[in-house]
């Protein structure tokens, strides 16, 4: 690759950074980090590569999805394995109901670093440096708090790793058992208006398995039927981080970035000339490009130009940020333009980062009805341009929070502070993420 090192894009200009005060302290972490182990295998990263080529080709589904900012506070098993039953459920729901193969990329194991609006925040006339993730700074508005500390990115990566762990476990040690379909989240569900529907999805699942059994299908030797694979995924925010965990594949003596199987540019770092695209055009993972309502359709073709010269099917994801009440405007002249120019790509939906509003009691919320209005144009979108529809990208957790108004049991704005938990931006329920996966469902089955 012309011109390409691990740290070219440290020449490049760069937004969304921290301002340490140690710059020798920085060096030292990154040094440190550059000898840890990987986090992820070249070969899995190869293969989520493999998977999305196939839904590129509109043969597949990407489920990409977890919290919207990982926090070190909350970091323990029961948070981790609910996450990762919602996952689970969400993508049974669109594998039995949809009829559709699903890829499933976890928000997780990385997702520490974020972008944000505004570099301070002012509270009761007290201004401070913004949060922006807890690989970065704390989330407490202290001055003390709020003060970027690299020791961060070590404690990071040290948190995905014992996180990776644990998803690699409930992944392959029995949790993911299609048997247990039954039990994955009911106590979520307790009280949801479709718990019937997903119970007879797991009836019938539980049907064709004893059938199978029955006929002397061995389930045993199948892993399909015991174990899933999970694949994790962040924003690549911190250059200095990623690079630290960039590894020449002994295989293919490729370098690829070791920090998750997939990383993701966002849409406020994506410009062409900067050091993000620097970057990811030289790592052979699966990656992501953020695309808001502002995106231009030549600065989209530059974008693949640069960052999939070989038009590789499986490497580059689109994930689309309209909001409900400019994707229409927006999304068909993108998809035409890719279309035209035969250029492979997954496209994917984020409905959650257009769709982010001011509740009247100050809290920044997203209304379900909205996030719904903008899956359904994305849908319709494609079948109108005659593309695939490939993905969607949720902010969402398996705690009990209610952080989205809306959904089946109307949260309103006053419900909001009953359990609103996330250091950035609203998550949707386990309640609201089975109420999209039927909705998803039936748009794939149509
Ligand atoms: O999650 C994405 C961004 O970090 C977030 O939407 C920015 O939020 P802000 O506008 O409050 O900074
Ligand atoms: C910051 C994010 O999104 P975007 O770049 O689309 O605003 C995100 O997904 O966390």
């Amino acid at each position: 690759m012309d011109n390409w090192q691990p740290d070219s894009w440290r020449s490049k200009p760069i937004l969304q950074q921290p301002e340490y005060e140690d710059s020798a302290q920085v060096a030292s972490v990154e040094e440190t980090l550059s000898k840890y182990p990987p986090l992820v295998f070249a070969a899995e990263t190869r293969e989520l590569r493999r998977q999305l080529g196939e839904v590129s080709m509109g043969k597949g589904f990407l489920l990409q999805g977890g919290d919207c900012a990982e926090s070190f506070d909350e970091f323990n098993a029961p948070k981790i394995r609910d996450t990762f039953k919602v996952i689970l459920q969400m993508a049974i729901v669109l594998t039995f109901a949809g009829r559709c193969p699903v890829t499933k990329v976890a928000r997780m194991a990385g997702q520490y670093a974020k972008p944000r609006s505004s570099n301070e925040e002012t509270i009761n006339g007290v201004t401070l440096p913004s949060y922006r993730g807890d690989i970065i700074n704390n989330f407490e508005f202290t001055a003390a708090a709020r003060r970027p500390d690299p020791a961060r990115l070590l404690e990071a990566y040290h948190r995905s790793a014992a996180t990776l762990n644990l998803l690699r476990a409930f992944a392959q040690g029995g949790l993911a058992d299609l048997h247990e379909v039954n039990r994955w989240n009911m106590a979520f569900v307790e009280n949801n208006p479709l718990k019937e529907r997903y119970q007879d999805i797991a009836r019938r699942i539980q049907d064709t398995l004893q059938f199978m059994d029955t006929i002397g299908i061995n389930a045993t030797n199948t892993p399909a039927l015991h174990e899933t694979s999970l694949f994790t995924s962040h924003e690549a925010l911190l250059l200095n981080y990623e690079q630290a965990l960039t590894r020449v594949d002994t295989l293919t003596g490729k370098p690829y970035d070791c920090s998750a199987h997939m990383v993701w540019i966002g849409e406020r770092t994506r410009q062409l000339d900067h050091a993000h695209v620097e970057f990811f055009r030289g790592i052979h993972n699966p990656i992501g490009v953020k695309v808001g309502p502002g995106m231009d359709e030549d600065e989209l073709i530059r974008l693949t130009d640069t960052l999939n010269p070989e038009n590789d099917p499986g490497r580059l994801t689109f994930i689309t940020r309209m909001g409900e009440g400019n994707l229409e405007k927006n999304l068909p002249r993108l998809l035409r333009r890719v279309k035209q120019e035969g250029r492979n790509v997954v496209w994917s939906s984020d409905p959650m980062h257009g769709n982010t509003i001011k509740a009247s009691n100050g809290y920044k919320t997203r209304n379900f009805d909205a996030i719904l209005g903008e899956i359904r144009q994305f849908f319709a979108a494609h079948a109108a341009e005659g593309t695939h529809a490939g993905g969607i990208h949720l902010e969402m957790t398996g705690q009990h929070v209610t952080e989205c108004t809306g959904g089946a049991y109307q949260i309103s704005d006053d419900d909001l502070a009953q359990a609103y938990k996330t250091q950035c931006d609203p998550r949707l329920n386990a309640d609201q993420v089975l109420e999209m996966a039927f909705l998803v469902a039936d748009h794939l089955r149509s």
